[in-house]
């Protein structure tokens, strides 16, 4: 991480908006339920469910295009990861998105292992003329898909380096670029005109294409289980459903920075540590998720 400067903290009472928002964010989704709907990877797909249901919004999991397109209209957002595919989804996927678009129902990527394989591949760049309206990925996966949707002007024939599989091999500082980018094209191209996108790692990262806000925290256990980026993309959804793209990005991932923490401390090993993580999402309060320091430049 970057050498910290103090006065670029944003304390509670220089910032107060955006504190409100994240701890209005956390409070709406708990009083109105929202529902994320899901086409997510087999892997993770129950600890997405009851992550989104854990922070206090509703799930529905389903692959199928026309009962996707007719469920986002009670969905408040949705959630697309390309974890694990099948050959139909090289079809499926962007016709979803192109529904999305033209309807300007907001939604949600995890563009896991970005830049391995053709299918990945080409239903990720499909998904260039249909943008989300959030992205969450790790580093690698930011880096990839930045490469691959061509947006780096100055490097026209820009390499990303090869994910090692679903994991980072790259640091959340390096992401950045990359990131602003793609939230700058997304909120140009998208239907909804604004949009951002979330880093994760030690130190998390969220832009809207103009700031760059660091959030630190979580905890390493969370690399140890599978699905705690999968379902920090499903709980962003939900918070979609009920805030704009920066707000959602920013408030999800400073609830799963507290929840990491506390569960760090409860929890003896991975098995314990992913149910501690789940009891952590469902009992932070909307205060301790709003007051973390934010480091915004
Ligand atoms: N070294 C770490 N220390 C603290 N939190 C971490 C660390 N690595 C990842 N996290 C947290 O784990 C969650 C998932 O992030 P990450 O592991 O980067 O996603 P992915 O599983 O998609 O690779 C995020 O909430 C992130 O903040
Ligand atoms: C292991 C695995 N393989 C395909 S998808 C997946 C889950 C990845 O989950 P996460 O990115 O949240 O660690
Ligand atoms: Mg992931």
């Amino acid at each position: 991480m970057s050498e910290e400067s103090p006065n670029t903290r944003i304390s509670p009472q220089t910032q107060p908006s955006l504190r409100e928002q994240i701890a209005d964010a956390v409070r709406t989704v708990r009083e109105t339920t929202p529902l994320a709907q899901s086409f997510t990877n087999f892997v993770t797909i129950n600890l997405v469910a009851n992550a989104q249901l854990a922070a206090g919004g509703a799930a529905a999991m389903s692959f199928l295009p026309d009962d996707i397109i007719d469920t986002a209209t009670i969905s408040g957002a949705d959630y697309i990861n390309v974890g694990t595919l099948l050959p139909f989804y090289k079809d499926a996927l962007p016709q979803v998105a192109r529904a999305f678009h033209n309807t300007g129902h907001p939604w949600v990527l995890d563009p896991v292992a970005a830049g391995i394989g053709e299918t990945r591949t080409a239903i990720l760049q499909s998904f260039k003329r249909y943008p989300p309206t959030v992205i969450r990925g790790n580093a690698s996966e930011i880096i990839a898909l930045d490469a691959m949707w061509g947006l780096n002007e100055e490097s026209a024939t820009a390499t990303a380096s090869k994910p090692a599989g679903v994991e980072s091999v790259d640091d959340v500082e390096s992401a950045i670029a990359p990131a602003q980018r793609l939230a700058w094209f997304m909120a140009r191209h998208g239907a909804n005109g604004t949009a951002a996108v979330a880093v994760s790692g030690a130190t998390d990262m969220v832009t809207d294409g103009e700031h760059v806000y660091r959030l630190a925290g979580g905890s390493a256990m969370m690399t140890k289980i599978t699905g705690a980026g999968c379902s920090l993309g499903g709980v962003t959804a939900v918070y979609l459903a009920v805030a704009q793209p920066l707000i959602a990005a920013i408030a999800a991932t400073s609830l799963y920075n507290t929840a990491g923490e506390i569960a760090e401390k409860r929890s003896n090993g991975p098995g314990s540590f992913q149910v501690a993580l789940l009891d952590a999402l469902w009992n932070v309060t909307a205060e301790e998720v709003a007051d973390r320091a934010i480091d915004m430049r």
